[in-house]
């Protein structure tokens, strides 16, 4: 540290008096106040020389670009000759940096078969194949594009093998074939894919981005590296101010006159999630408020297409709209849906629900409830495929939250170790995931609740049947089944609403309280006179009837099962909670 520290001092770091770096076990080094007066607004600023840019990697490969930029700081850091610019070894001027940065960060791309266990069932362990695949991409691309690079071609036929047989590659495979020269510094090649992996993760974990000190000249998306700027970790409540000067030289100003001995001084990387943070810089943090649980969507695009055509109001975001960079401070930024056509969902919708507000999870209902509605009805004004959604997109939460607290296949892999803090990322990760979940599940049972308040007269329970209908309950329903040779039990609260439907429409008993469901009935089969889908009786009510009447029924027709089925299916919805009740909805009421 102190070797970096003279150098900065030498190429022009500016650092104020009164702050020490020191090693913490956690997070690396920190830098602390150690001035007994405090710091007040303190900045850092540090010439465009002292800085590894883009610019640098055109004058080495010819060309500006971010993955070559990888590439240098891999050439820096992994080859023994040279790297001459301008009659300069940035190999020599680099030093003290190059041996400052972290040997490994600890993003699960380079954790162990066993660590990576910890992980199974969350999004990060889902997709760790995807990701480290589009890093193997980014590098085998970069290489067979670039004619410099194209010269060590041969040297790097290992890692070419192991890109075009992917597919069949394990995540033991890729530890070992691959992972492992990275974490312990011995690439084969400095232009292999174990040193672009290091230093990948270097850019993904302190990259800054490029246009602070070069705006309307670079891409928006151009990174550099900032040394000794970089040391400063990360308070997402810190209040930075990231400027140039006319030297283009980078400028971070902390926003707080008291800053107090023995204070840490903190950057801020954005508003990002601790999947974002484990992912990219290897950590997490605990009560993090910015946490979110991504659900990615996949529909068929041209349910797509209806959505943005039939129905602008839902908004259907994707992953773009969330991805941060380590220098968007502003994060999640306004997104419009109005110009994307279904082709650029092709990854999927993609969500985060965060407990500090229910926006995601409002959309993500909306997309539930058109996915339940029929033709006939609509997003604004009908109530069945509201709480159809709601349903369904509770199953799907459960369904994520279950998977989240599966036992994990650790134990596969007694040869590895776990490192501590690994272990912990990984608790902290989950844990956070599933309180997120649980915490949106909560959220829609307040809705539902809420919903079947104001909406009580619309609804209809078996409870309430039951207890109104007595003839129904007394003697009609024990009447059709007068000679069933068995006692007929019912399956579920829908089948007793189609028997139900079958024998007050057959018996013409409606009771005054029920009679507008035969007025629905009536209003429901003259809708459905044009389309003909009356006419056919399907297999769903061929199955019913004869479970319930296994050898016909002298009354009861299967036209009229097929009609009360039809009926109550496209009318109903089931509640997914405890006792799957099914309700009916009014169409009329
Ligand atoms: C830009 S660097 C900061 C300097 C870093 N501590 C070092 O030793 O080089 C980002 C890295 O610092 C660590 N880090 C930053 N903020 C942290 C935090 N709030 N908690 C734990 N680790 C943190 C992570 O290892 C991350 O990859």
């Amino acid at each position: 540290m102190e070797e970096l520290l003279k150098w900065g001092s030498k190429v022009g770091i500016n650092l104020p008096e009164g702050i020490e770096f020191v090693k913490d076990e956690k997070k690396g080094i920190t830098a602390i106040c150690t001035s007994a007066k405090g710091l007040q607004n303190p900045r850092i600023s540090a010439p465009l020389d002292a800085l590894i840019t883009g610019d640098l990697a055109e004058k080495v490969f010819g060309k500006k670009d971010n993955v070559l930029l990888k590439v240098l700081l891999a050439k820096l850091k992994f080859d023994s000759e040279p790297t001459l610019v301008d009659g300069i070894d940035l190999k020599a001027k680099f030093t003290p940096y190059l041996n400052a940065l972290p040997n490994v960060v600890d993003s699960p791309i380079v954790w162990n078969p066993r660590e990576i266990a910890l992980l199974d069932n969350t999004n990060l362990s889902n997709s760790l194949k995807e990701r480290f695949f589009s890093i193997l991409k980014q590098w085998h691309d970069m290489i067979q594009e670039n004619e410099i690079l194209n010269s060590v071609q041969l040297e790097l036929k290992h890692d070419i093998e192991l890109f075009q047989k992917w597919d069949q590659l394990s995540i033991q495979q890729c530890y070992e074939e691959i992972v492992m020269k990275t974490v312990q510094l011995t690439p084969a090649h400095w232009c292999s894919f174990s040193s672009f992996l290091w230093s990948h993760l270097i850019f993904t974990s302190r990259a800054f981005p490029e246009y602070v000190i070069n705006t309307g000249h670079c891409k928006k998306s151009s990174i550099m590296l900032l040394p000794i700027i970089d040391l400063l970790n990360h308070d997402y409540t810190s209040k930075v101010e990231w400027s140039t000067d006319n030297n283009h030289s980078f400028i971070l100003s902390l926003l707080k006159d008291d800053i107090k001995q023995g204070e840490e001084l903190f950057n801020n990387y954005g508003a990002k999630g601790n999947e974002e943070l484990l992912n990219g810089y290897g950590f997490v943090l605990e009560n993090n408020i910015c946490d979110s649980v991504t659900l990615r969507i996949k529909l068929p695009l041209p349910v797509v297409e209806n959505i943005l055509k039939t129905e602008p109001s839902i908004t259907l975001p994707i992953i773009d709209d969330f991805t941060t960079y380590a220098f968007d401070v502003n994060t999640k930024q306004n997104y419009s849906t109005k110009t994307r056509t279904a082709e650029d969902y092709k990854d999927g919708i993609t969500f985060l629900l965060q407990k500090s507000n229910d926006v995601s999870l409002t959309s993500l209902l909306q997309v539930f409830t058109f996915l339940s509605k029929h033709d006939q009805e609509t997003i604004g004004k009908s109530i069945r495929p509201r709480f159809e959604g709601l349903q369904g997109l509770r199953n799907a939460l459960h369904r994520k939250l279950d998977d989240l607290a599966l036992p994990t296949s650790e134990d596969d892999y007694p040869q590895y170790e776990v490192k501590e803090y690994r272990g912990y990322c990984a608790k902290i990760y989950r844990d956070s995931q599933m309180k997120i979940l649980k915490h949106s599940l909560d959220v829609l049972k307040s809705w539902e609740k809420e919903w079947l308040k104001d909406h009580k007269s619309q609804l209809l329970t078996m409870d309430k049947v039951l207890k109104y209908d007595t003839s129904f309950a007394d003697t009609e329903l024990s009447a059709c089944f007068v000679n069933a040779e068995e006692d007929v039990g019912f399956d579920s609260t829908f089948d007793l609403f189609v028997l139900w439907i079958v024998v007050k429409t057959k018996n013409n008993s409606f009771i005054k309280k029920h009679q507008w469901v035969n007025e629905d009935l009536q209003v429901y089969t003259e809708n459905h006179k044009q389309d003909g889908k009356l006419s056919t009786v399907t297999e769903d009510s061929q199955a019913f009837y004869h479970a319930y009447f296994p050898h016909g029924n002298e009354t009861i027709t299967l036209d009229q099962t097929n009609l009360a089925l039809n009926f109550i299916t496209d009318n109903t919805f089931t509640r997914s909670s405890g006792s799957h009740e099914t309700i009916l909805v009014s169409l009329t009421h």
